[in-house]
């Protein structure tokens, strides 16, 4: 069985029934979630700022720098913030205190929010009780999406003994277990290592493809595109395009885009990577322990950046697009 049908097979949860409000449609799709100028404040500073905005079936990445309004928006369509002015809805209906939206929604949360001293599995499953399933079934539920997520293996054992990618795969299996048709990730490859992080990729494609409704949240261009093309820019509270990941990214390739590099060697593969005609600059770190390297062709640098350091004998500890991208990036569209 596919891990694509192993998602719908799996789960038996009582679906609640389609809104029987008639539904606009957003690119010949019906439209699932919708605002209409909503805007929230936490006291004087603004968190989102009057967004209206359509959301049908399929992943949508939800792209901005840190402090853009991402989780903000997140939490006022999950149902954990209510707007201070505008309407939020799910199929047709009020988001804000409606239980019945909740058991359709499933939530990877940015911060974690766990009982450290309890295992993955029994953490699963007590979350899928919460949605009104028997134990036996909260215990069935709870195992195939922990095998789904790749966590079998470690399920039993505490949560405080999880690294960062294990925490985010448990917080996705509680997100998927009771098969909700709306799916909000916040951030979900922060911390993943690469396995984790492919793991995560093919499960939200998979989701997307099944006709579930999926936002995901990142502050990496490169993240995002992975698991989808349609895109909502955010930035300071506003959405500033809402669109194909080309037209964004045709923007983006006026500007220089920017990747961190850490090694053991960073002169020497500093050196190997300047030979490229992409490369427009590379910068160290005070201590020289790292390198910004600028370039005009991010895909194909993110390609080369591994296969080189294989190539070379170069430790490679890790490589990641710094924040300052996304801002060029805003600060170039909102001018
Ligand atoms: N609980 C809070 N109290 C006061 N201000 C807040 C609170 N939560 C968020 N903010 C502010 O609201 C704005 C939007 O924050 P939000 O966390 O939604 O952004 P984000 O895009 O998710 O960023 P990040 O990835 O850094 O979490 C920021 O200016 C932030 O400082």
């Amino acid at each position: 069985m596919s891990a694509a049908q192993a998602v719908d097979s799996a789960k038996t949860p009582k679906p609640s029934k389609p809104s029987a409000h008639p539904v606009a449609r957003v690119g010949g799709e019906p439209v699932v979630i919708s605002t209409r100028n909503v805007s929230l404040w936490y006291g004087q500073v603004i968190g989102v700022n009057d967004i209206s905005l359509d959301i049908g079936p399929g992943v949508t990445g939800l792209l901005g720098p840190n402090g853009a309004g991402k989780s903000t928006l997140l939490k006022i369509l999950s149902g954990q913030l209510r707007a201070s002015t505008g309407q939020a809805t799910i199929f047709g209906e009020p988001i804000w205190n409606n239980s019945k939206i909740f058991q359709r929604v499933g939530l990877v949360p940015e911060q974690d929010a766990f009982y450290e001293e309890m295992t993955g599995r029994d953490f699963v499953i007590y979350l899928t009780r919460l949605q009104g399933f028997s134990m036996g079934e909260a215990r069935r539920l709870a195992d195939e999406t922990l095998d789904l997520v790749g966590m079998s293996k470690n399920k039993n054992r505490r949560i405080d003994e999880y690294s960062k990618g294990m925490r985010q795969r448990v917080k996705l299996a509680q997100a998927i277990a009771h098969s909700p048709d709306i799916l909000f990730l916040d951030e979900p490859l922060t911390g993943t290592d690469p396995v984790g992080r492919h793991k995560m990729i093919e499960l939200v494609q998979l989701l997307g493809e099944q006709g579930k409704t999926v936002v995901v949240s990142s502050h990496v261009l490169h993240e995002v595109e992975q698991m989808t093309q349609d895109i909502l820019l955010i930035n300071k509270g506003r959405v500033l395009a809402d669109g194909n990941i080309y037209a964004i990214r045709e923007m983006i390739d006026k500007h220089p885009h920017t990747i961190r590099v850490d090694c053991d060697k960073p002169r020497q593969f500093a050196a190997i990577l300047a030979t490229y005609e992409d490369v427009v600059s590379i910068e160290f770190a005070p201590d020289a322990a790292r390198f910004n390297i600028a370039t005009r062709d991010p895909d194909a640098c993110y390609m080369r950046i591994p296969k080189l350091a294989r190539e070379h004998g170069i430790e490679l500890r890790g490589f990641m697009s710094p924040d300052n991208n996304l801002m060029a990036l805003f600060e170039y569209l909102v001018k």
